[in-house]
């Protein structure tokens, strides 16, 4: 276990703006916490970070609970990205090395560090730019190589995509799915659903301060699933499948229909085809985590 919070409370004025949140986050997962604007992501990830105190409740990071005491060892092994800390008029590559310096790196390390970082974000035409001169996307690259600079185990994202054009933000998840590979605990806060299918293994989703649920993506998916006929059917043999599962986008060349278990599909097949129809297709509907956010939250998906 990377990190768990348990019974998490924290009230700033007269506002509970966290309410007795517990959350366990595995290792080598991508963890989104989704959440409306004003939900609680900012100060629960501000919280796991040490930077504001919860008023009850602890923390435990790499398995050590964190006290009062500060802890810079445990700190070291997470990286954090936020939009304030890099420096608009010196280069990427002149914030880079600024900031391997702070961590105390020597010269030959920063060097490998950026070329590798470099590659991996693919910054080759824009490191020895201003970085107050780089678009939005490229800027978010600098940022994440920033916060990838001393290799940390868990990289720790506020709202990384606010902003981005979709092809940045696929561009954006790429890179996620890249670190992942390479070991990292991705730790992300959003309302932004665009772009985190596939890339997401767990969600949280917290609203007004109350963490609604947390768990794998698969598990989360609706136990009903869509299924999704392509073909030639007669509409009087569509109709008799009721008893299977609810019908929509019913015409004769397509339907759909929502069934609680596999088998039930198997059935459909063999009914479909006995009658005579001719089948093309059968793709199962996978819920997206925007749907599934939206079930949960409340509310409509679309736009
Ligand atoms: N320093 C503060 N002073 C007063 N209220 C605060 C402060 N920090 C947070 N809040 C309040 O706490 C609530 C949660 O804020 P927070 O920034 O954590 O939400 P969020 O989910 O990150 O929202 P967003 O998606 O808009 O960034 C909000 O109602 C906010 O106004």
């Amino acid at each position: 276990m990377i990190i768990e919070i348990s019974e998490i409370n924290k009230v700033i004025g007269s506002k509970k703006v966290i309410n007795n949140v517990s959350l366990r986050i595995d290792k080598g997962q991508v963890f989104a916490l989704l959440g409306p604007n004003g939900a609680g992501k900012t100060t629960l990830i501000r919280i796991i970070l040490g930077l504001l105190k919860p008023d009850t409740g602890t923390i435990r990071l790499f398995g050590e609970k964190l006290t009062d005491k500060s802890r810079p060892d445990l700190l070291l092994r997470v990286g954090v990205q936020n939009d304030g800390n890099l420096y608009e008029n010196l280069t990427a590559k002149e914030n880079l090395i600024l900031w391997g310096e702070i961590y105390g790196l020597n010269s030959k390390i920063i060097k490998k560090r950026i070329d590798d970082l470099k590659k991996m974000f693919h910054l080759e035409n824009y490191i020895d730019m201003p970085v107050g001169s780089l678009s939005k996307g490229n800027k978010q690259k600098v940022m994440l190589a920033r916060a990838m600079f001393h290799s940390p185990e868990v990289l720790i994202l506020d709202e990384p995509t606010t902003g981005l054009d979709p092809a940045a933000i696929d561009e954006f998840y790429q890179f996620i799915k890249k670190l992942k590979k390479a070991g990292v605990t991705i730790i992300m806060s959003t309302h932004y659903l665009y772009g985190m299918d596939g890339v997401v293994d767990s969600i949280g989703i917290i609203s007004s301060g109350n963490l609604l649920i947390s768990d794998k993506v698969d598990r989360l998916r609706c136990k009903i699933h869509k299924v999704h006929f392509k073909g030639k059917f007669n509409p009087k043999d569509i109709k008799e499948l009721i008893s299977y599962g609810e019908l929509s986008d019913c015409m004769q060349n397509e339907f759909i229909i929502s069934v609680d278990d596999d088998n039930k599909v198997a059935d459909i097949v063999k009914t479909l085809v006995l009658k005579g129809n001719d089948i093309y297709e059968v793709s199962k509907v996978i819920e997206t985590v925007k749907e599934i956010y939206f079930r949960i939250i409340g509310g409509h998906s679309n736009g």
